[in-house]
C-alpha cells in the first residue's frame, strides 16, 4: 500500500460541536505531508485522531493498514511505538539533560542496553548538530537549540510516521530555517513518513511534497507548494499572502460596526 495513513469520511465533534467533517486524506509513504488552516480549523484534532487519543464518530483513520479506532490497548500501544511525536512548543523534561531527553523514549520503549542507548542517542544529536551539547540541561540552551532536542528525541525510536504540531512556533527566522531543514532532511535520511501541521507558508511551502488547507473542519483546497502558490482559490490566496481579511474574516460574525454605533446602516 503506497499509502502509510489513510483518512476517509472522517467525522469528528466534540460533543454536539463539529470540529472535522467528511474529511479523506491520503499520507503517502516516505513523503512530507503539510496540514495547514487558521487557529481552531482542526489541524491538532487530525494529529490526534492518527494517534488514537480520541475516536471518530464516522469515517476511518486507517495507518499502515489497520483501523487506528478498531485496536485495542495494546495495538495502540504498539502502533504509538512506531510513531514520533513533536507537540506544540516540544517541551523538554527541565531536570533532564539534553542527552537524557532524547534517551527518554528509548529507556521507556526498549530494553536496549546501555551502550546502545548511547550510540543512538549521540547519533540523533549529532544529526541536529548538537552532539556537544550533550551534558546541558534545557535551560543552558537556546529555544532553537530546545527545538532541535525535542527533534531528536521525536525520531530517536525511528519512527515509521512523525507528526510534527507547530515544529516553528515561537521560533526566531533563523531557527526556523534550520528547524524546517532538519524536518526535511530526518525525513528523507529515516525514510520516514512525517505530518507537519503549520501556519508558517513560507517555512512548509520550502519542505512539503503535499499541502492540505483545512478551514473550520473541512479541506478547502490541496496540492503541491507550487500549486497552491499559483492558485485561484479566495482561501488559499488569503493565507498565502497573509491577507488579514477574506473568506476568513477578520471581524467576529455579528453586528455591523454602524448599527452598534446606532447609525443603522450595514457593514
Ligand atoms: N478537548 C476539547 N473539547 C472541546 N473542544 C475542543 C477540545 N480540543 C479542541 N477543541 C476545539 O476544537 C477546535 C479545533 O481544535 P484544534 O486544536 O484541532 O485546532 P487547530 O487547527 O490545531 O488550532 P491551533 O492552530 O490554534 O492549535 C477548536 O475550536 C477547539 O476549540
Amino acid at each position: 500500500m503506497s499509502n502509510l495513513v489513510e483518512i476517509r469520511d472522517l467525522h469528528f465533534s466534540y460533543g454536539d460541536r463539529p470540529i472535522l467533517q467528511n474529511l479523506s486524506m491520503d499520507f503517502p509513504r516516505g513523503k512530507l505531508i503539510a496540514v495547514m488552516g487558521g487557529s481552531g480549523s482542526g489541524k491538532t484534532t487530525v494529529l490526534r485522531l492518527i494517534g488514537g487519543q480520541i475516536k471518530p464518530q464516522r469515517g476511518t483513520v486507517a495507518v499502515n493498514g489497520e483501523v487506528v479506532s478498531q485496536l485495542d490497548t495494546e495495538g495502540l500501544y504498539r502502533l504509538r511505538r512506531k510513531m514520533g511525536m513533536l507537540f506544540q512548543f516540544g517541551a523538554l523534561f527541565t531536570d533532564l539533560t539534553v542527552f537524557e531527553n532524547v534517551a527518554f523514549p528509548l529507556r521507556e520503549h526498549t530494553e536496549l542496553p546501555e551502550e546502545l542507548i548511547r550510540d543512538l542517542v549521540l547519533m540523533r544529536l549529532n544529526a541536529v548538530g548538537l552532539r556537544n551539547a550533550a551534558d546541558l540541561k534545557p535551560n543552558e540552551i537556546s529555544g532553537g537549540m530546545a527545538r532541535r532536542v525535542a527533534l531528536a528525541r521525536a525520531v530517536a525510536l525511528d519512527p515509521a510516521l512523525v507528526m510534527y504540531d507547530e515544529p516553528f512556533a515561537g521560533l526566531d527566522p533563523i531557527s526556523m530555517g534550520v528547524t524546517a531543514n532538519l524536518i526535511r532532511n530526518l525525513n528523507d535520511a529515516l525514510g520516514s513518513t512525517s505530518i507537519l501541521v503549520s501556519h508558517d507558508v513560507n517555512e512548509t511551502f520550502l519542505i512539503a511534497d503535499y499541502v492540505y488547507f483545512l478551514s473550520a473542519g473541512r479541506i478547502v483546497a490541496s496540492g503541491t507548494p507550487d500549486e497552491m502558490r499559483r492558485s485561484t482559490d479566495p482561501y488559499v490566496k488569503q493565507f498565502v499572502n497573509a491577507e488579514p481579511d477574506g473568506p476568513v474574516p477578520f471581524h467576529y460574525p455579528g453586528k455591523s460596526l454602524a448599527e452598534d454605533l446606532g447609525l443603522g446602516g450595514k457593514r
